[in-house]
């Protein structure tokens, strides 16, 4: 007897059924939800860090430039340094859970299957990340093992990327490449229109102001892209700008305090403008002293919003002249927002549940 040939598909736990000539007789099982975030370092630490960078900066997705030449400088240039660079500001934010971005994740996945469980709905809920843990194909054949046959992914992003929302796809798409008994496959691609997260963003901001009062502007802070993809056709900021209008109106008249700016810079090109720590500062120098800032593209607080936001950018806008700078949190695990998800996936589970 020769060996077999090894296969490029991963082998499929032994199925009793496998055989079975009588009329099928299971059924699909329980839909499963996937919400894939993009993912943060295990730990607050300069190996770790490097670990998570090294992973997403090498994704064609995020950097599009060709990839012998961005390898070069990775390597030679922003692996060495970056790390050490940033474990300080990671440990500055880490929870004692862990990272806010995981912490958070966790947390609405659970929220999610909560609400799904006291309906009585048969829905299995599991977080991924991108890059790092927990990794899209182990999240999916948790799934599986729950047996879920059909998959909804929902990539955590309300403005659709294609460095953010694209890639997640693909991930799937590529766990799914190894498989020989596939899932159903669906996908959410964007969902910023959606009136339940336009509210309870909205929610956010006047429980915020009813505890601290109003400010003399409400800061949107998106994170920023290059601006030659937008230019390519990434619909990124065009999203951005119709949740800001979208949000504007939720809040009536005070809608006028609203305005956008874009964060998270990284290299020499040219990103989306303005950018926000320089507009916090000029607001600051012309007179004004009480800003809030919110960053409603991010669905958890994480580096860029804690450290970034709530830490450098305040100190910029203090050290500029500004009185009082308040940072509203993300949605996070805010019961509204948990709500307002499980709206979405419901209705994007349609004919499956
Ligand atoms: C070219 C580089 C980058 C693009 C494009 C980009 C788009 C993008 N990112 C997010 C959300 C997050 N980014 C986070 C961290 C982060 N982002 C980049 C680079 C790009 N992002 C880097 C290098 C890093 C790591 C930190 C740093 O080195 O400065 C995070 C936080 C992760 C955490 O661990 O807390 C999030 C979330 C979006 C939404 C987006 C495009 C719309
Ligand atoms: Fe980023
Ligand atoms: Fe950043």
């Amino acid at each position: 007897m020769s060996k077999p040939f090894a296969s490029r598909f991963r082998p499929e736990p032994a199925d009793p059924h496998a055989f079975d000539t009588r009329p099928p007789a299971r059924e699909p099982g329980p839909p499963g939800v996937l919400l894939v975030n993009l993912g943060t370092p295990d730990e607050p630490t300069a190996g770790a860090i490097r670990r998570y960078l090294a992973e997403f900066l090498s994704d064609p997705r995020v950097i599009e430039i060709p990839q012998w030449l961005w390898q070069i400088v990775l390597r030679g240039f922003i692996l060495p340094r970056r790390p050490a660079a940033l474990a300080p500001r990671y440990r500055e934010i880490w929870m004692p859970e862990g990272s806010p971005l995981l912490v958070w994740s966790l947390a609405q996945a659970r929220g999610l299957q909560q609400c799904f469980d006291a309906e009585g709905l048969p829905v299995r809920v599991q977080a991924a990340m991108r890059y790092g843990k927990p990794a899209v194909a182990a999240a999916i054949d948790s799934l599986r093992e729950q047996g879920c046959e059909r998959i909804l992914t929902v990539p955590m992003y309300p403005q659709y990327a294609a460095s953010t929302t694209a890639t997640a796809v693909d991930a799937v798409a590529a766990a799914a490449g190894a498989l020989r008994n596939q899932p159903e496959l669906r996908f959410i691609k964007r969902f910023y229109t959606d009136e339940a997260y336009i509210g309870a963003l909205a929610a956010r901001v006047r429980a915020h102001w009813d505890a601290h009062g109003k400010p003399e502007k409400l800061l949107l802070s998106f994170h920023g892209l290059p601006r030659r993809v937008v230019e390519q056709g990434d619909p990124y900021y065009r999203d951005c700008m119709e949740t800001a209008d979208l949000l504007r109106r939720a809040l009536g008249e005070d809608g006028a305090l609203v305005e956008v700016s874009f964060q998270s810079r990284f290299g020499a090109e040219k990103w989306l403008e303005p950018y926000t720590e320089p507009t916090l500062k000029s607001w600051a120098s012309a007179g004004v002293r009480r800003v809030d800032v919110m960053c409603p593209g991010f669905l958890a607080d994480c580096l860029e919003t804690l450290e970034e936001i709530q830490g450098q950018c305040r100190k910029a806008f203090l050290a500029a002249g500004g009185r009082e700078f308040r940072y509203i949190p993300c949605l996070n695990d805010d019961p509204a927002w948990i709500d307002a998800l499980a709206g979405l996936v419901r209705r994007h589970l349609g004919g499956w549940i």
